[in-house]
């Protein structure tokens, strides 16, 4: 019997990576004599360039959303047995190799009659590998802002390859995706990095801008690099997206592993991102600054600013986990200064009950007033993000103009520790996600894979495609139940009219999230 290789294209409006409808998944191919029901494929999303989206359906609604792997584009590969299972660690685990079929759930609240869903690839070591370690050239680059825990990833990523396959070479690149094609590279071995995690910041230097996929994939192909792990947020990932299909266009048989990273867990799908919880416990030292100070002086407000650029996740968690904050107030809860309801009125009260309060503002939270106020111009960092007027600033000045002009005195004192929360080690409890991080990224690149990020879904680690990564920033769904848990402990007002509930239950809840008639829901962290 010989093998029937099948190409097709399939033109539907209801798929959508995030949301697909599952009975558009049905295909069958009948002949004149029989038959065929079709079991694996991958179907390209609409965009002819999209070329990473490799989707598996199976029973019952399930679908994979699996990642690129080098048979995928590179024929007669010859793969080798794991070494790790003559090491003296790592061979005693009972089923310590993941099953090929092992899948990790994107959703995991369901109803009984539900479909199955979206689900990754699980992340974990192979029995086959498709690298002899003598063969292995790596290279590590950390990209984007800082963030606690970069120098563990390095760490781990570096030991894990020489531990537990045996690989010797493995590379630092200089000061981001820059490094690729401007500065000398670092030579990194265990020794070299065994302390590194102590630290903050990252070893390899980083940096904003100068992507530029051409030029990097050259001197990847020239330094014959063939395993390229990126440790960086949603903006490395575009890149690394970009850099995978270029080296898939050439038919180089180079892993590229992303490593998710940022303080404002801004990053989609994953649990959280590594660093976070480090930035959360740092805020609260500002946060119990702030309320020593308001609460030793007559009318005191204690206003700190933490970082969040377009997510208010380390405000919202940081001021859970005080209990001592009156007031939290986050980019995607649109707030207003005056009258009824307004933050003013809001102050007074507190003054007035309680002779203190405590406040904390994301750095992107209310920048439509700011720039209605200080008619501000876009400006743009390096890599294309945002730049933010100081609404720390802003914002203290507004409440002591307030104030001054009801005649009533107050005492504000306004603490910025923006880089101070992500400028330090991480924490035990990051230490060892990064190191489960750096392991799932090893393995992942050593049995085959490429264009994929590991981090965990649901508690277990996962190898998530790029497209699932970048199509969207995480952000905190106001009309989920955390952000009402921080309502009700800070008691403050929800500021929302009608119209903004409506417009967040739209972007939670989008046209084309809707499967078996029921709500998809999206990643939240309650
Ligand atoms: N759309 C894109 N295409 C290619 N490269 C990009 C893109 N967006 C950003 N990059 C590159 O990725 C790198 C890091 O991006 P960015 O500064 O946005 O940080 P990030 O990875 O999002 O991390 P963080 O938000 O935590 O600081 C930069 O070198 C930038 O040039
Ligand atoms: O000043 P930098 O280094 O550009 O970084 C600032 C930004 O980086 C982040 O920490 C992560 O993106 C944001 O919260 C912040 O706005
Ligand atoms: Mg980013």
């Amino acid at each position: 019997m010989g093998t029937l290789n099948l190409s097709f294209q399939i033109q539907t409006r209801y798929i959508s990576p995030s949301s697909p409808s599952f009975n558009t998944f049905t295909i069958s191919l009948t002949t004149n004599r029989k038959k065929f029901n079709c079991s694996r494929f991958s179907l390209s999303m609409g965009n002819p360039n999209d070329t990473h989206t490799k989707l598996v359906p199976g029973a019952a609604g399930f679908l994979l959303q699996d990642v690129p792997h080098f048979t995928d584009y590179l024929d007669h590969l010859p793969s080798y047995p794991n070494p790790l299972q003559n090491n003296p660690a790592y061979s005693v685990v009972e089923q310590y190799f993941v099953d090929e079929d092992d899948t990790v759930t994107e959703k995991i609240v369901v109803h009984k009659e539900s479909a199955r869903g979206v689900h990754f690839r699980r992340a974990g070591p192979r029995q086959k590998v498709y690298f002899k370690p003598d063969d292995v050239n790596a290279c590590i680059v950390t990209c984007g802002g800082l963030c606690p825990g970069l120098n563990t990833v390095i760490r781990e990523i570096v030991c894990g390859l020489y531990h537990m396959y045996g690989v010797r070479k493995v590379l630092g690149i200089d000061g981001g995706y820059k490094g690729f094609y401007a500065k000398n590279t670092i030579t990194l071995t265990p020794k070299f990095v065994d302390d590194i995690h102590k630290r903050g910041g990252t070893i390899l230097g980083t940096s904003r801008g100068g992507h530029d996929s051409v030029k990097i994939v050259d001197r990847i192909q020239d330094r014959g690099i063939n395993q390229v792990y990126i440790i960086g947020g949603d903006g490395t990932h575009k890149g690394a997206a970009v850099i995978f299909e270029e080296i898939r266009r050439r038919g180089l048989k180079v892993a590229v592993a992303g490593i998710p990273k940022t303080i404002d867990n801004d990053i989609p799908v994953i649990d959280k991102s590594f660093g976070f919880d480090t930035a959360v416990e740092e805020a609260q030292r500002a946060i119990k600054a702030a309320h020593v100070e308001s609460e030793s002086v007559g009318n005191g407000i204690g206003l700190v600013k933490l970082m969040g650029r377009y997510c208010g996740f380390i405000a919202m968690y940081a001021t859970l986990a005080s209990r001592d904050v009156d007031c939290c107030l986050i980019p995607e809860s649109p707030f207003y200064l005056e009258g009824k309801g307004g933050l003013y009125e809001y102050i007074g009260k507190q003054l007035k009950q309680n002779g203190h309060m405590v406040i904390v503002i994301a750095e992107g939270a209310g920048q439509e007033l700011l720039s209605e106020s200080l008619q501000s111009v876009d400006q743009q960092d390096a890599s294309g993000n945002k730049l933010l007027q100081d609404v720390g600033l802003w914002i203290s000045h507004k409440i002591k103009e307030h104030f001054a002009k009801k005649k009533m005195p107050i005492n504000l004192k306004y603490i910025d520790p923006t880089y101070m929360i992500r400028a330090i080690p991480s924490i035990a409890s990051d230490n060892v996600y990064c190191t489960l991080l750096a392991h799932g990224a090893v393995h992942g690149a050593m049995a085959g894979y490429t264009g994929f990020t590991v981090g965990p879904v649901n508690g277990r680690h996962a190898y998530i495609p790029f497209n699932r990564i970048i199509e969207k920033q995480n952000k905190v769904v106001i009309t989920d139940r955390m952000w009402a848990r921080l309502l009700s402990s800070t008691n403050q007002p929800s500021f929302l009219k009608p119209r903004d509930i409506a417009e967040a239950k739209k972007e939670k809840y989008p046209a084309n999230g809707i499967l078996d008639g029921k709500i998809v829901k999206t990643m939240s962290m309650n």
